[in-house]
Protein backbone atom coordinates (compact mmCIF):
# COMPACT_ATOMS: atom_id res chain seq x y z
CA UNK A 1 0.00 0.00 0.00
CA UNK A 2 3.05 2.70 -0.99
CA UNK A 3 0.35 4.39 -2.99
CA UNK A 4 -1.73 6.05 0.32
CA UNK A 5 -0.95 9.35 1.51
CA UNK A 6 0.99 9.57 4.36
CA UNK A 7 -0.64 9.58 7.67
CA UNK A 8 -0.24 12.87 10.05
CA UNK A 9 2.52 12.20 12.77
CA UNK A 10 0.58 11.61 16.04
CA UNK A 11 -0.53 14.97 17.71
CA UNK A 12 0.29 16.95 14.60
CA UNK A 13 -2.20 19.12 12.90
CA UNK A 14 -3.08 17.35 10.17
CA UNK A 15 -4.23 18.42 6.38
CA UNK A 16 -7.99 19.88 6.70
CA UNK A 17 -10.68 19.47 4.21
CA UNK A 18 -14.38 20.89 3.86
CA UNK A 19 -17.11 18.78 2.71
CA UNK A 20 -20.55 20.80 1.90
CA UNK A 21 -23.26 17.85 1.75
CA UNK A 22 -25.93 16.53 2.96
CA UNK A 23 -26.28 13.50 6.07
CA UNK A 24 -27.38 10.30 4.80
CA UNK A 25 -28.87 9.16 8.00
CA UNK A 26 -28.12 4.99 6.90
CA UNK A 27 -24.01 6.39 7.58
CA UNK A 28 -23.43 5.23 3.71
CA UNK A 29 -23.34 8.65 1.61
CA UNK A 30 -23.35 12.11 1.93
CA UNK A 31 -21.60 13.65 4.60
CA UNK A 32 -21.29 9.88 6.50
CA UNK A 33 -19.21 9.13 3.66
CA UNK A 34 -16.88 11.85 3.16
CA UNK A 35 -15.90 11.68 6.88
CA UNK A 36 -15.10 8.01 6.76
CA UNK A 37 -12.66 8.73 3.60
CA UNK A 38 -11.73 12.09 5.18
CA UNK A 39 -11.06 10.29 8.77
CA UNK A 40 -9.33 7.09 7.37
CA UNK A 41 -6.96 8.61 4.91
CA UNK A 42 -5.48 10.80 8.11
CA UNK A 43 -7.29 14.01 6.87
CA UNK A 44 -9.32 16.62 9.24
CA UNK A 45 -12.51 17.01 8.14
CA UNK A 46 -14.85 20.30 8.57
CA UNK A 47 -18.60 20.04 7.45
CA UNK A 48 -21.36 22.23 6.36
CA UNK A 49 -24.77 20.45 6.11
CA UNK A 50 -27.09 21.57 3.34
CA UNK A 51 -29.81 19.56 4.56
CA UNK A 52 -31.08 16.55 6.53
CA UNK A 53 -32.09 13.40 5.19
CA UNK A 54 -34.33 10.52 5.92
CA UNK A 55 -32.19 7.82 4.58
CA UNK A 56 -31.74 4.11 5.00
CA UNK A 57 -30.40 1.07 2.84
CA UNK A 58 -33.89 1.45 0.59
CA UNK A 59 -33.97 4.85 -0.12
CA UNK A 60 -34.49 8.50 0.70
CA UNK A 61 -37.92 8.95 2.43
CA UNK A 62 -37.44 12.64 4.00
CA UNK A 63 -35.36 15.60 3.25
CA UNK A 64 -35.19 18.80 5.29
CA UNK A 65 -33.25 21.65 4.13
CA UNK A 66 -31.00 23.83 6.35
CA UNK A 67 -31.46 27.87 5.47
CA UNK A 68 -28.91 28.75 2.99
CA UNK A 69 -27.59 31.45 5.47
CA UNK A 70 -26.65 28.68 8.13
CA UNK A 71 -24.60 26.52 5.05
CA UNK A 72 -23.02 29.96 4.00
CA UNK A 73 -22.23 30.36 8.21
CA UNK A 74 -20.77 27.11 8.58
CA UNK A 75 -18.56 27.13 5.77
CA UNK A 76 -17.19 30.78 7.13
CA UNK A 77 -16.82 29.77 10.40
CA UNK A 78 -14.82 26.48 9.76
CA UNK A 79 -12.75 28.36 6.79
CA UNK A 80 -11.34 31.53 8.75
CA UNK A 81 -11.05 29.59 12.11
CA UNK A 82 -9.33 26.22 10.99
CA UNK A 83 -8.31 26.83 7.60
CA UNK A 84 -8.95 24.35 4.96
CA UNK A 85 -6.67 22.94 2.00
CA UNK A 86 -9.65 21.50 -0.12
CA UNK A 87 -12.86 21.39 -0.73
CA UNK A 88 -15.65 19.38 -1.53
CA UNK A 89 -19.67 19.84 -2.95
CA UNK A 90 -22.11 17.10 -2.56
CA UNK A 91 -25.75 16.87 -2.17
CA UNK A 92 -27.18 20.91 -2.31
CA UNK A 93 -30.45 20.53 -2.75
CA UNK A 94 -31.58 23.64 -3.99
CA UNK A 95 -30.92 26.89 -6.05
CA UNK A 96 -30.97 29.09 -3.01
CA UNK A 97 -28.42 26.71 -1.12
CA UNK A 98 -26.03 26.41 -4.46
CA UNK A 99 -26.32 30.36 -4.43
CA UNK A 100 -25.41 30.61 -0.64
CA UNK A 101 -22.19 28.19 -1.20
CA UNK A 102 -20.78 29.93 -4.09
CA UNK A 103 -20.91 33.13 -3.18
CA UNK A 104 -19.38 32.07 0.35
CA UNK A 105 -16.53 29.97 -1.87
CA UNK A 106 -16.29 33.08 -4.07
CA UNK A 107 -15.53 35.30 -1.09
CA UNK A 108 -13.14 32.89 1.24
CA UNK A 109 -10.86 32.28 -2.29
CA UNK A 110 -12.92 28.38 -2.98
CA UNK A 111 -12.92 26.97 -6.43
CA UNK A 112 -12.55 28.88 -10.04
CA UNK A 113 -8.32 29.59 -8.81
CA UNK A 114 -8.92 31.39 -6.27
CA UNK A 115 -5.87 28.61 -4.72
CA UNK A 116 -8.47 26.68 -2.40
CA UNK A 117 -9.40 23.55 -4.96
CA UNK A 118 -13.18 22.49 -5.06
CA UNK A 119 -14.35 19.07 -6.14
CA UNK A 120 -18.03 19.35 -7.08
CA UNK A 121 -19.66 16.01 -7.22
CA UNK A 122 -23.34 17.45 -8.75
CA UNK A 123 -25.63 15.08 -6.93
CA UNK A 124 -29.49 14.73 -8.12
CA UNK A 125 -30.68 11.92 -7.59
CA UNK A 126 -30.16 9.50 -5.24
CA UNK A 127 -28.63 5.60 -6.18
CA UNK A 128 -32.37 4.28 -5.32
CA UNK A 129 -33.89 6.94 -7.76
CA UNK A 130 -35.22 9.63 -5.43
CA UNK A 131 -34.27 13.43 -5.95
CA UNK A 132 -31.93 14.81 -3.82
CA UNK A 133 -31.90 18.42 -5.96
CA UNK A 134 -34.78 20.38 -6.87
CA UNK A 135 -35.92 20.64 -10.50
CA UNK A 136 -35.66 23.70 -10.56
CA UNK A 137 -32.10 24.42 -9.50
CA UNK A 138 -30.69 22.62 -12.60
CA UNK A 139 -29.90 26.17 -14.35
CA UNK A 140 -28.52 27.43 -10.90
CA UNK A 141 -25.73 24.03 -11.32
CA UNK A 142 -24.81 25.08 -14.99
CA UNK A 143 -24.70 28.56 -14.55
CA UNK A 144 -23.35 28.84 -10.91
CA UNK A 145 -21.84 25.95 -9.27
CA UNK A 146 -20.32 24.08 -12.23
CA UNK A 147 -17.94 27.88 -13.41
CA UNK A 148 -16.43 27.42 -9.67
CA UNK A 149 -15.72 24.06 -9.70
CA UNK A 150 -11.69 23.68 -10.03
CA UNK A 151 -13.40 19.55 -10.68
CA UNK A 152 -16.66 18.46 -11.70
CA UNK A 153 -17.78 14.77 -11.38
CA UNK A 154 -20.57 13.80 -12.57
CA UNK A 155 -21.88 10.19 -12.92
CA UNK A 156 -23.79 9.58 -16.43
CA UNK A 157 -27.70 10.23 -15.00
CA UNK A 158 -26.01 13.67 -13.84
CA UNK A 159 -24.49 13.81 -17.50
CA UNK A 160 -27.92 13.93 -19.15
CA UNK A 161 -29.92 15.96 -17.00
CA UNK A 162 -27.20 19.47 -16.65
CA UNK A 163 -26.18 18.59 -20.48
CA UNK A 164 -28.26 16.43 -22.19
CA UNK A 165 -25.73 14.56 -23.47
CA UNK A 166 -26.41 10.77 -23.35
CA UNK A 167 -22.44 8.52 -22.97
CA UNK A 168 -22.54 5.55 -24.27
CA UNK A 169 -19.01 5.18 -25.48
CA UNK A 170 -15.81 6.85 -25.31
CA UNK A 171 -17.30 9.40 -28.17
CA UNK A 172 -19.63 10.56 -25.96
CA UNK A 173 -17.85 10.39 -22.63
CA UNK A 174 -14.99 13.10 -24.69
CA UNK A 175 -18.23 15.04 -25.51
CA UNK A 176 -19.65 15.35 -22.03
CA UNK A 177 -16.40 16.47 -20.59
CA UNK A 178 -16.21 19.09 -22.99
CA UNK A 179 -19.42 20.23 -22.29
CA UNK A 180 -18.76 20.50 -18.82
CA UNK A 181 -15.74 22.18 -19.76
CA UNK A 182 -17.63 24.46 -21.54
CA UNK A 183 -20.24 25.44 -18.73
CA UNK A 184 -16.84 26.66 -17.19
CA UNK A 185 -15.49 23.79 -14.53
CA UNK A 186 -11.62 23.73 -14.62
CA UNK A 187 -11.13 20.15 -14.98
CA UNK A 188 -14.27 17.25 -15.41
CA UNK A 189 -13.76 13.70 -14.77
CA UNK A 190 -17.08 11.83 -16.60
CA UNK A 191 -17.35 8.45 -14.40
CA UNK A 192 -18.28 5.27 -16.31
CA UNK A 193 -19.87 3.36 -13.63
CA UNK A 194 -23.24 3.32 -14.97
CA UNK A 195 -22.60 2.06 -18.10
CA UNK A 196 -22.84 -1.53 -16.22
CA UNK A 197 -22.51 -3.51 -19.56
CA UNK A 198 -19.02 -3.07 -20.28
CA UNK A 199 -16.98 -5.41 -18.22
CA UNK A 200 -14.55 -2.73 -16.93
CA UNK A 201 -15.55 0.95 -15.64
CA UNK A 202 -13.44 3.65 -17.28
CA UNK A 203 -13.69 7.43 -16.04
CA UNK A 204 -12.44 10.66 -17.94
CA UNK A 205 -10.27 13.35 -16.33
CA UNK A 206 -9.82 16.27 -19.00
CA UNK A 207 -8.85 20.10 -18.57
CA UNK A 208 -9.29 20.56 -22.44
CA UNK A 209 -6.09 19.73 -23.33
CA UNK A 210 -4.60 16.40 -22.23
CA UNK A 211 -7.25 13.77 -21.56
CA UNK A 212 -6.40 10.70 -19.13
CA UNK A 213 -7.93 7.63 -18.79
CA UNK A 214 -8.75 5.50 -15.53
CA UNK A 215 -9.84 1.78 -16.51
CA UNK A 216 -10.63 -1.18 -13.60
CA UNK A 217 -12.21 -4.18 -13.90
CA UNK A 218 -16.10 -3.97 -13.08
CA UNK A 219 -16.33 -5.40 -9.51
CA UNK A 220 -19.30 -7.33 -8.73
CA UNK A 221 -21.11 -6.51 -5.88
CA UNK A 222 -24.92 -4.74 -5.10
CA UNK A 223 -23.32 -2.82 -2.24
CA UNK A 224 -22.34 0.49 -4.04
CA UNK A 225 -23.65 2.87 -2.51
CA UNK A 226 -21.35 6.36 -1.57
CA UNK A 227 -19.46 5.38 -4.41
CA UNK A 228 -19.36 8.61 -6.09
CA UNK A 229 -19.10 10.47 -2.44
CA UNK A 230 -16.01 8.44 -1.69
CA UNK A 231 -14.25 9.14 -4.81
CA UNK A 232 -14.70 12.48 -4.44
CA UNK A 233 -13.82 12.87 -0.83
CA UNK A 234 -10.71 10.88 -1.75
CA UNK A 235 -9.99 13.33 -4.90
CA UNK A 236 -10.32 16.17 -1.97
CA UNK A 237 -7.93 14.62 0.46
CA UNK A 238 -5.03 13.89 -2.24
CA UNK A 239 -5.33 18.12 -3.68
CA UNK A 240 -5.78 18.63 0.30
CA UNK A 241 -2.32 16.99 0.25
CA UNK A 242 -0.92 19.20 -2.60
CA UNK A 243 -0.89 16.66 -5.15
CA UNK A 244 -1.82 17.10 -8.88
CA UNK A 245 -5.42 16.88 -9.99
CA UNK A 246 -3.72 13.43 -12.71
CA UNK A 247 -2.15 12.31 -9.47
CA UNK A 248 -5.31 13.06 -7.20
CA UNK A 249 -7.60 10.98 -9.34
CA UNK A 250 -5.37 8.33 -9.48
CA UNK A 251 -5.03 8.06 -5.90
CA UNK A 252 -8.74 8.11 -5.32
CA UNK A 253 -9.27 5.20 -8.29
CA UNK A 254 -7.31 3.23 -6.35
CA UNK A 255 -8.98 4.27 -2.61
CA UNK A 256 -12.78 3.81 -4.02
CA UNK A 257 -11.68 0.48 -5.54
CA UNK A 258 -10.90 -1.01 -2.89
CA UNK A 259 -14.06 0.48 -1.03
CA UNK A 260 -15.59 -1.15 -3.60
CA UNK A 261 -14.18 -4.37 -2.64
CA UNK A 262 -14.87 -4.22 0.72
CA UNK A 263 -18.16 -2.93 0.40
CA UNK A 264 -20.99 -4.94 2.54
CA UNK A 265 -24.44 -5.77 3.31
CA UNK A 266 -26.59 -3.17 5.52
CA UNK A 267 -30.20 -3.77 6.05
CA UNK A 268 -32.63 -4.94 3.34
CA UNK A 269 -31.02 -2.86 0.35
CA UNK A 270 -28.21 -1.76 -0.90
CA UNK A 271 -24.72 -1.73 1.48
CA UNK A 272 -21.94 0.98 1.05
CA UNK A 273 -18.63 1.23 -0.11
CA UNK A 274 -16.05 0.78 3.13
CA UNK A 275 -13.16 2.42 3.78
CA UNK A 276 -12.90 -0.08 6.60
CA UNK A 277 -10.38 -2.21 5.07
CA UNK A 278 -7.83 0.78 5.83
CA UNK A 279 -7.74 -0.76 9.51
CA UNK A 280 -6.58 -3.91 8.19
CA UNK A 281 -9.34 -6.54 9.39
CA UNK A 282 -8.21 -10.53 8.78
N1 LIG B 1 -18.73 -2.16 -10.33
C1 LIG B 1 -17.69 -1.30 -10.33
N2 LIG B 1 -16.43 -1.77 -10.41
C2 LIG B 1 -15.36 -0.93 -10.40
N3 LIG B 1 -15.47 0.41 -10.32
C3 LIG B 1 -16.71 0.94 -10.25
C4 LIG B 1 -17.88 0.13 -10.25
N4 LIG B 1 -18.98 0.94 -10.14
C5 LIG B 1 -18.51 2.18 -10.08
N5 LIG B 1 -17.15 2.20 -10.15
C6 LIG B 1 -16.28 3.38 -10.02
O1 LIG B 1 -16.68 4.02 -8.81
C7 LIG B 1 -16.72 5.43 -8.97
C8 LIG B 1 -18.15 5.96 -8.77
O2 LIG B 1 -18.79 5.78 -10.00
P1 LIG B 1 -20.28 5.90 -10.49
O3 LIG B 1 -21.02 4.67 -10.05
O4 LIG B 1 -20.19 6.13 -11.95
O5 LIG B 1 -20.82 7.20 -9.77
P2 LIG B 1 -21.91 7.48 -8.65
O6 LIG B 1 -21.52 6.65 -7.44
O7 LIG B 1 -21.79 8.94 -8.44
O8 LIG B 1 -23.23 7.06 -9.23
C9 LIG B 1 -16.14 5.67 -10.36
O9 LIG B 1 -14.74 5.83 -10.23
C10 LIG B 1 -16.48 4.39 -11.12
O10 LIG B 1 -15.62 4.15 -12.21
C1 LIG C 1 -27.07 12.82 1.56
C2 LIG C 1 -26.73 12.08 0.32
N1 LIG C 1 -25.77 12.56 -0.50
C3 LIG C 1 -25.44 11.88 -1.62
C4 LIG C 1 -26.07 10.70 -1.95
C5 LIG C 1 -25.72 9.98 -3.25
O1 LIG C 1 -25.15 8.71 -3.03
P1 LIG C 1 -25.70 7.42 -3.81
O2 LIG C 1 -25.70 7.76 -5.29
O3 LIG C 1 -24.74 6.32 -3.50
O4 LIG C 1 -27.10 7.15 -3.29
C6 LIG C 1 -27.08 10.21 -1.08
N2 LIG C 1 -27.75 9.08 -1.33
N3 LIG C 1 -27.38 10.94 0.06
Amino acid sequence: MDWLLPPPAPGSTPARALTIAGSDSGGGAGIQADMRTFALTGVHGCVAITAVTVQNSVGVTGVHTIPPETVAAQIESVVTDIGVLAAKTGMLASAEIIEAVVATCARLGIGADDTIPLVVDPVAASMHGDPLLRADALDAVREQLVPRATLVTPNLDEVRLITGIEVIDAASQRAAAHAFLDLGASWALIKGGHLRESPSSTDLLTEGTNEHEYTVERIATGHDHGGGDTLAAAITCALAHGVNMPGAVGYAKRWVTECLRAAYPLGRGHGPVSPLWRLGGA
